[in-house]
């Protein structure tokens, strides 16, 4: 829920899914190789149109490294062309250093009522990009609704400085208990929706990140016998014992690992008394 003080003079702030969809982007300077860089992370198909003489270096190295993901049409955009038919696509961006061929592009897409950025024309975007931080699934986006670009990547890096780095991983977790939840109590709504969101939630909110993240299959299994079936939420030490995520599945898993790491902890004993030994006789 919104907690700002009045309601209104903002944008829409959502998580588009795009994965098998058509996305054409026109320019590949440098605007155009970080729109190709935020698009692939949504796993939908960039066609590009650009001609290769002044091609970014990063947007070379897309095309090198993605080919199946990227069609580049090596040419001018140029309406008329048969193409390139932007009803073809599910979203639309320009990256131009033509003012003009941007604001036509924006205008075709407007009349077929298909989604469009135009990296120069602010005022005639239906979307904006952003600063963006992302582990996994966990994704934040900075906008500043077009007042300060610089100051979103500017704040996109104090954000990255406050997460602890534990939460991609945490979320994967926490997506395959859900998943398994799901299955194990299936259905949409009614009581036991209610049931499965209301243990979903205590579960998030006693265990840390950290703990989250450490749930291997065997403990989500464990989790759902345990805390679901019995109506409970159990204590991390009790589900995490034989995992990587209590101490014993820290890296030592093994009674080799283990002797090794006790012999490493009593080498570097003997050579602290040594070396301390070593000092004391020099004084
Ligand atoms: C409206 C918007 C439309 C859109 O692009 O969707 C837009 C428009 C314009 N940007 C311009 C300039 C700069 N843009 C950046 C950088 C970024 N710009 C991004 C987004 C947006 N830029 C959207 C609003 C986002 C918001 O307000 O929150 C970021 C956040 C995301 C991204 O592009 O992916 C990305 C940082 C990502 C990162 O580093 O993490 C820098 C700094 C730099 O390059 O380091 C500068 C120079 C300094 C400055 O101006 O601040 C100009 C030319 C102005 C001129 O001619 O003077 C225009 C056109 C205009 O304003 O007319
Ligand atoms: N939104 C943002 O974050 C920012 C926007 N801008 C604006 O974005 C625009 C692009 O900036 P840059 O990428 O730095 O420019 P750039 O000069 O690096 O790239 C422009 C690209 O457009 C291509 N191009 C030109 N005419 C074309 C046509 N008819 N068909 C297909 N491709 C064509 C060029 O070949 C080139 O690859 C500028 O207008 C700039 O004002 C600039 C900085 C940030």
């Amino acid at each position: 829920m919104s907690d700002q003080k009045t309601i209104g003079g903002g944008s829409l702030l959502i998580a588009w899914q795009l994965k098998g969809k058509r996305v054409l982007i026109v320019g590949g300077g440098e605007v155009g190789a970080q729109r190709i860089d935020s698009i692939l992370a949504t796993d939908a198909h960039i066609d590009l149109v650009s001609p290769s003489a002044r091609l970014h270096t990063r947007t070379k190295q897309f095309l090198g490294a993605y080919p199946a993901r990227i069609t580049h049409l090596d040419q001018p955009f140029a309406f008329g062309d048969s193409s390139i038919d932007v009803g073809a696509y599910d979203m639309v961006l320009t990256a131009l250093d033509d003012n003009d061929l941007s604001r036509r592009i924006v205008e075709a897409c407007r009349v077929i009522r298909v989604p469009v950025n135009a990296a120069d024309i602010p005022e005639l975007c239906d979307f904006y990009f952003g600063g963006q931080v992302r582990d996994g699934p966990l994704q934040i986006m900075i906008s500043t609704n077009g007042n300060g670009p610089r100051i979103a990547a500017l704040i996109k890096d104090r954000v990255k400085g406050a997460l602890s780095g534990k939460e991609g991983e945490a979320l994967v977790r926490v997506g395959a208990l859900r998943a398994k939840l799901k299955e194990r109590a299936p259905g949409v709504g009614g009581e036991l929706g209610k049931k499965r969101m209301r243990w979903m939630s205590r579960v998030c909110e006693t265990w840390s990140l950290e703990e989250l993240g450490s749930l291997g299959d065997e403990d989500v299994g464990m989790l759902l016998d345990e805390g679901w079936e019995r109506n409970r939420v159990p204590a991390p030490a009790e589900i995490l014992k034989g995992s990587k995520g209590s101490f014993w599945g820290k890296g030592v898993k093994s009674a080799g690992a283990l002797s090794a790491s006790v012999v490493s902890f009593m080498a570097g004993v003997v050579f602290a008394r040594v070396a301390f030994s070593v000092y004391q006789s020099r004084r």
